[in-house]
């Protein structure tokens, strides 16, 4: 894929690694049972995995409706389901060790990864919860670690209020957890800025979507 990528001097001299979760997550309690939990560069050196990532790993250009017409998706995604071998070995590293550190409290695997590319500023995603599946009901987990240029992610309670901002890139962790899919909302916005790519992998358990 031609993406005019500028490597970044953050992580580009360090091999890639997982830094080590226990202690260093910071958790935020939100409003309505919903918390977020975040740490900067749990990746480090993520360069060389977004490198491989901006490959030719099956990324699929979305459309959907809306309304009468049909609109491309403005982002490309790559889901890998239970099961199916992840395009970098760190990311497999990346789903046992949250499956580590959160298993006792979600009592639950981390099984899918939903891999989204924000090619450019214009690339984005719109408020939303991922509640099309369990979460709509039940509390749960959905892990995102962020790897390329930072974009905030924001998020705001379902029926308005101020919103909170987390920028995630090169490396980040953020764990939406609790009701946070179905009583907050998140959403990455687009900007005029010039950005580079950004990748979000997403671990969910089965069933969450
Ligand atoms: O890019 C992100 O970090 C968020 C993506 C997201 O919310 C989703 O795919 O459900
Ligand atoms: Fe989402």
């Amino acid at each position: 894929m031609a993406l005019a990528h500028q490597p970044s001097m953050w992580d580009l001299a360090e091999e890639p690694a997982l830094t080590p979760l226990a202690g260093r997550v910071r958790r935020r309690a939100l409003s309505g049972g919903a918390w977020i939990d975040s740490l900067p560069g749990w990746m480090a050196g993520s360069e060389a995995v977004l490198e491989v990532l901006l490959g030719d790993i099956g990324w699929r250009a979305d459309r959907r409706q809306m309304y009468d017409r049909e609109v491309a998706v403005p982002r490309l995604l790559r889901w890998y389901g239970r099961g199916e071998a992840l395009p970098h070995a760190l990311l497999a590293e990346a789903r046992a060790a949250l499956d580590r550190h959160y298993r006792p409290e979600l009592g639950e695997p981390f099984v899918s990864a939903g891999l989204c590319l924000y090619r450019d500023g214009r690339d984005s995603v719109a408020w939303h919860g991922d509640r099309l599946g369990r979460a709509r009901t039940a509390d749960t987990m959905v892990a995102i670690l962020s790897l390329g240029a930072p974009r905030p992610l924001l998020l705001r309670p379902v029926g308005g209020g101020p919103s909170l901002r987390f920028p995630v890139g090169h490396g980040d962790l953020v764990v939406m957890g609790g009701s946070c899919q179905r009583t907050w909302e998140h959403c990455i916005p687009k900007t005029s800025r010039t950005v580079g790519p950004r990748v979000s992998i997403q671990f969910r358990p089965r069933g969450v979507l």
